[in-house]
């Protein structure tokens, strides 16, 4: 790997550590069905996600009304949005996370990086009331120091903001950080806050192939990153 000796790790949720896409549809599903929508389309999900929910809502009832022959402009949406809002957070809560599956290599590999004395912090675009009970569901809690969502600050990735503010809390300079994720908008970020970034091959990257984002390299999974990663040095 050519990111050598870093002092922390920031991680990106899904798409990273989690294959959340089914539990993306499955309330999407739901929120769309309470609107009287069409539904959902898996593969327009896949290629959306990693940019927020805001962004998310936005761009399915945007293609749910667009199908049913309705209007679809900013106003259209803007109509929805609200009550589109609150039927998918409350959707996305109530699956308790039984349909979210860690992708493998993603257990053994925060196990082995806790062991080698790497401090850790997740930093998604998801809103932090779905994204912590989702990292405890699983169990990889047990592993991160503290996570970020896409509403602890005033800009969520692609901005360098919420990186910043991890390398702060984790009393590092974000040249010493290294930051896995899955996308281009984990890249962006990485590069504006000045972090070494590796991504995953498995992930979204809003549907583009992920070789293509300028990264310092890609991996299939990250057990392979922290077996090449030596212990932390002081
Ligand atoms: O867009 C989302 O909700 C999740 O995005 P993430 O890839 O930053 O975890
Ligand atoms: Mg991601």
């Amino acid at each position: 790997m050519t990111v050598h000796r870093p002092h922390a790790i920031l991680l990106d949720l899904d798409g990273t550590l989690i294959d959340t896409l089914d539990e993306f549809e499955h309330a999407l599903a739901d929120m769309l069905a309470g609107l009287g929508l069409p539904g959902p389309d898996r593969t327009h999900i896949a290629h959306t996600i990693g940019k927020g929910s805001e962004h998310l809502i936005r761009s399915v009832l945007t293609r749910a009304l667009e199908q049913d022959g309705r209007a679809s402009d900013e106003a259209a949406v803007q109509a929805l949005y609200a009550p589109a809002m609150e039927g998918y957070l409350r959707a996305y809560e109530a699956q308790q996370h039984q349909l979210a599956r860690l992708y493998p290599g993603v257990r053994e590999g925060l196990q082995c990086l806790h062991r080698k004395g790497y401090p850790m912090a997740v930093v998604t675009n998801k809103p932090t009331r779905l994204a912590e009970p989702l990292l405890s569901a699983t169990g990889l809690d047990a592993y991160i120091a503290f996570l970020y969502g896409g509403d602890s600050f005033a800009r969520r990735k692609p901005d360098p903001l919420p990186l910043r503010k991890a390398c702060e809390r984790l009393q590092v300079a974000p040249a010493q950080a290294l930051m896995i994720g899955d996308s281009a908008n984990d890249a962006a970020a990485a590069r504006a806050a000045g972090c070494p970034v590796v991504l995953m091959r498995y992930g979204f990257n809003h549907g583009q192939p992920v070789e293509q984002v300028p990264a310092d390299g890609y991996f299939d999974s990250i057990a392979e990153i922290a077996t090449q990663l030596p212990p932390r040095s002081a």
